[in-house]
């Protein structure tokens, strides 16, 4: 696949994550948003995934992160791609108020906060092309769920893992991987993209 996308004004992007992760350090005095123990680990949590992704992903793309918690993946991406039209789905009516909070510092508005489960908007007749979520279902539940998010025709499933194996589903194939980092931890990283199989 290839990335066709314009660079946004850096400094402008490195303020807007900054405000979220400000925010996300105020909250989470509260709010249990992550369990990031020092600034290196909350800088991967949030940040590292987004930015492997970025680079990857098609212009203009409609992406939707299932599971957002504090943000990451679906936030992170929706700032240093502004292109993107992201939506982002969260049960925890706490975790949205976060992030329409940061939305709304961040001068975001396009950035959609859908109040629910995967399920809810599975049902919906609305498709994506990317379809992501991190920490919040097995791979292969992802993989199968995903696959009922994305445009049959068009779109991709990105599956991020840690050591597991990528799942493997009838009905999608496996088309990209890419591996990487997380910089401060020297995690290892993969993000797989999957895409619909095209009936004959
Ligand atoms: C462990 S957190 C991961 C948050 C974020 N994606 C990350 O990686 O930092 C999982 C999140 O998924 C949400 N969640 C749990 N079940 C869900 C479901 N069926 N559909 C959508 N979100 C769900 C939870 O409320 C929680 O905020």
């Amino acid at each position: 696949m290839s990335a066709h996308f314009s660079v946004s004004n850096a400094a402008e992007v490195d303020m807007r994550l900054g405000t979220w992760l400000d925010l996300l350090v105020t909250w989470n005095a509260k709010h249990d948003l992550t369990a990031a123990r020092s600034e290196g680990e909350l800088l991967d949590l949030m940040l590292a995934d987004a930015y492997a992704l970025s680079a990857h992903l098609p212009e203009g793309a409609r992406v939707v992160d299932i599971g957002s918690g504090a943000g990451a993946p679906g936030l992170p991406l929706a700032l240093i791609r502004p292109d993107l039209k992201v939506t982002l789905v969260e049960p925890l009516a706490k975790r949205v108020s976060f992030l329409r909070t940061v939305v709304g510092a961040v001068g975001r508005i396009d950035i959609q906060l859908h109040r629910g489960k995967a399920a809810d908007v599975a049902s919906s007749p609305t498709k994506w092309d990317i379809a992501l979520s991190r920490a919040t279902f097995s791979p292969a539940e992802w993989l199968a769920c995903g696959k009922t998010l994305v445009d049959p025709d068009q779109g991709s499933i990105w599956v991020l893992l840690a050591r597991e194996e990528p799942p493997v589903l009838e009905g999608v194939e496996l088309r990209d991987t890419l591996t990487y980092e997380w910089p401060n931890q020297g995690r290892a990283r993969r993000a797989v993209r999957y895409a619909p199989v095209k009936a004959a």
